[in-house]
């Protein structure tokens, strides 16, 4: 059997497009997207444990252990693994896990799901938990919208509130990710009076690999820019080397470029004060294959 998954990858997403159509009775917003991932990412480790303790080897500063998405991901397959699966009554469900955390936090990157959906896919392959990447999913978006994506393990046109998936080629792209030096918490964008609500549905026929489309604008970009003018100016800047446009709530925002050398050019004159990354465009999440499709 098993006892350690080490170099788990966590990769991040961008958001091409966000589109806020309406929002539903409990106050969620029904949203239209395009979730890109991209080859920067996390890197989780993972060692069973002989009791059913869970236990963070390292810290995530200003993240207390009960409400790391790690742990609360780990616990709630635990629970549902112990309702679920009779065959596994007598095996302990524990696990030590450690984290080497290099996505920005608060950073509409996704870092915090990607972490959770990471860490469903990985315990449940160590404990041989049996579920389909349906039942992780519907887990998954106990813990937030974006994880059902990451789960998913494919480029995706997203409704709903994030879980209503369809894959989706994207193009294999280069692209620049800045981040502004603020952290934005994701409530403040959607609770915010001045957030526009009501952009028209599009189909996803609307926009193919290559259009315009697949890069349209992001309605919760507005926002965050007249509250954070940290946001505004990367967004300026990056905007002189081609359309530069935020990611789901921010801070981070992106540029797309087709050639390695022309992202590798413009990465070099990002002004100091602002941390910037390459990433490149992935088709499958890397551990797609912990999964039956
Ligand atoms: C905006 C997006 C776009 O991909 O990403 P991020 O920028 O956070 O990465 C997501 O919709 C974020 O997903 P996620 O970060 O998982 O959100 P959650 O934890 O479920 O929700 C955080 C808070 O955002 C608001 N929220 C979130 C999603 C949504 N469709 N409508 C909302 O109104 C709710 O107020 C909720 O309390
Ligand atoms: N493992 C985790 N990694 C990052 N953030 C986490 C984690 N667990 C809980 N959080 C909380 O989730 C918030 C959002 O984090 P993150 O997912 O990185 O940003 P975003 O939703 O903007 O993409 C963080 O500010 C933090 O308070």
């Amino acid at each position: 059997m098993t006892r350690t998954l080490n170099n788990c990858p966590a990769p991040a997403k961008l958001n091409l497009f966000l589109h806020v159509t309406g929002r539903r009775p409990d106050g969620y917003h029904l949203l239209q997207t395009v979730f890109q991932l991209v080859d920067f990412n996390d890197l989780l480790h993972f060692e069973l444990r002989d009791d059913d303790q869970i236990r963070r080897s390292t810290e995530i500063p200003g993240v207390p252990e009960e409400s790391d998405l790690i742990v609360r991901a780990a616990r709630l397959l635990q629970g549902a693994l112990r309702q679920k699966n009779s065959a596994l009554a007598g095996t302990p469900l524990g696990a030590n896990i450690a984290i080497e955390k290099n996505l920005p936090m608060g950073g509409g990157l996704g870092g915090g799901s990607s972490d959770a959906a990471t860490t469903l896919m990985a315990l449940n392959h160590l404990w041989q938990g049996g579920l389909s990447r349906q039942e992780l999913m519907d887990l998954g978006l106990q813990l937030g919208a974006d994880v059902p994506f990451f789960l998913f393990g494919r480029n995706a046109f997203a409704e709903g509130i994030g879980e209503s998936l369809q894959k989706l080629d994207t193009p294999g792209l280069w692209f620049v990710i800045i981040q502004p030096g603020v952290t934005i918490p994701t409530e403040i964008i959607f609770s915010s009076s001045e957030l526009t609500r009501s952009t028209k549905p599009v189909k996803m026929t609307d926009f193919s690999i290559g259009t315009k489309k697949l890069f349209g604008k992001n309605d919760l970009e507005a926002v965050a820019v007249s509250k954070f003018p940290e946001v505004a100016e990367a967004i300026k800047w990056l905007g002189n080397y081609g359309e530069a446009r935020m990611t789901g709530s921010g801070a981070c925002v992106f540029c797309a470029f087709t050639e390695e050398h022309d992202a590798d050019k413009v990465l070099k004159l990002v002004p100091s004060q602002w941390k910037a990354w390459k990433a490149k465009a992935m088709q499958e999440h890397p551990l797609a294959g912990l999964l039956e499709s």
